[in-house]
């Protein structure tokens, strides 16, 4: 019982852990973290990663990514300003560690959204600690269709994102990769999926920052 209420005393005084969004583009992350920030405004805090993709429709720089060049993202990484990126689709992405900073300052549990290299880095070179979540589709065939309605790709970027699909979801098998696996069929079964993954660490954040 005390080496309990201990253990969690330590984690609050730590900070929350994050938490990493994984899985094929197209599975739903931003869908469902979309939803658990709505829902649970005072509790997440979204890492804004820097991107050299163009903004899509809708998209806003500085909330969706922080849209840079090649020039501006490369000397970013070779100054030690990111705790990973990764090339994806031939576009590069990467998580600053501003962005984890800025979330973390106040007292919110980060989310992250990043690719299975950003997983595999994340792993291998940060003592972050986050929880690994991976959001996979329900087939192939599914995971072609969102991509194709969503209407942001061409073609040829369809078939890049589909072939990294492919070796996103066999990563995602691997025993220990992933604490959470949620298939995402039907939207809000998976949305009840997650939430219930990350009750604990909700209702920590919670306590602790209305006790604050
Ligand atoms: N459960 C679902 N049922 C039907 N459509 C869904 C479901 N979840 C997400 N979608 C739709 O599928 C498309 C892809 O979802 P989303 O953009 O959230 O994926 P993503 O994993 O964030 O992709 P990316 O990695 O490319 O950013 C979107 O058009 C979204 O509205
Ligand atoms: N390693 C990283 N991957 C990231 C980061 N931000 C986003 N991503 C991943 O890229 C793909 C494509 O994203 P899209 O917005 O162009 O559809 C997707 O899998 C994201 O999870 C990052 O900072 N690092």
């Amino acid at each position: 019982m005390y080496m309990r209420y201990f253990s969690r005393l330590m984690s609050a005084m730590a900070g929350p852990r994050p938490v990493v969004f994984s899985g094929p583009s197209g599975a739903g992350k931003s869908t469902l973290l979309k939803k658990l920030m709505k829902e649970f405004n005072s509790v997440f805090g979204f890492s804004v990663s820097h991107t050299t993709r163009n903004p899509r429709p809708g998209e806003e720089n500085g909330k969706d990514y922080h849209y840079v060049t090649r020039e501006v993202m490369q000397k970013g990484i070779d100054d030690g300003d990111f705790i990973e990126s990764a090339v994806f689709s031939g576009n590069m992405y990467g998580t600053s560690k501003a962005a984890v900073q800025a979330v973390q300052a106040q007292n919110l549990i980060c989310i992250l959204d990043i690719d299975m290299q950003g997983v595999i880095n994340i792993k291998k070179r940060t003592d972050l600690n986050p929880i690994y979540i991976s959001i996979q589709p329900p087939s192939m065939a599914v995971l072609e269709n969102r991509l194709r309605n969503r209407k942001t790709e061409t073609e040829e970027s369809l078939q890049k994102r589909l072939n990294a699909a492919q070796v996103e979801m066999e990563f995602s098998k691997a025993p220990g990769t992933f604490d959470v696996l949620v298939i995402n069929d039907n939207l809000e079964e998976a949305y009840v999926h997650l939430k219930h993954a990350l009750l604990e660490e909700i209702n920590m954040v919670k306590n602790v920052n209305m006790s604050s």
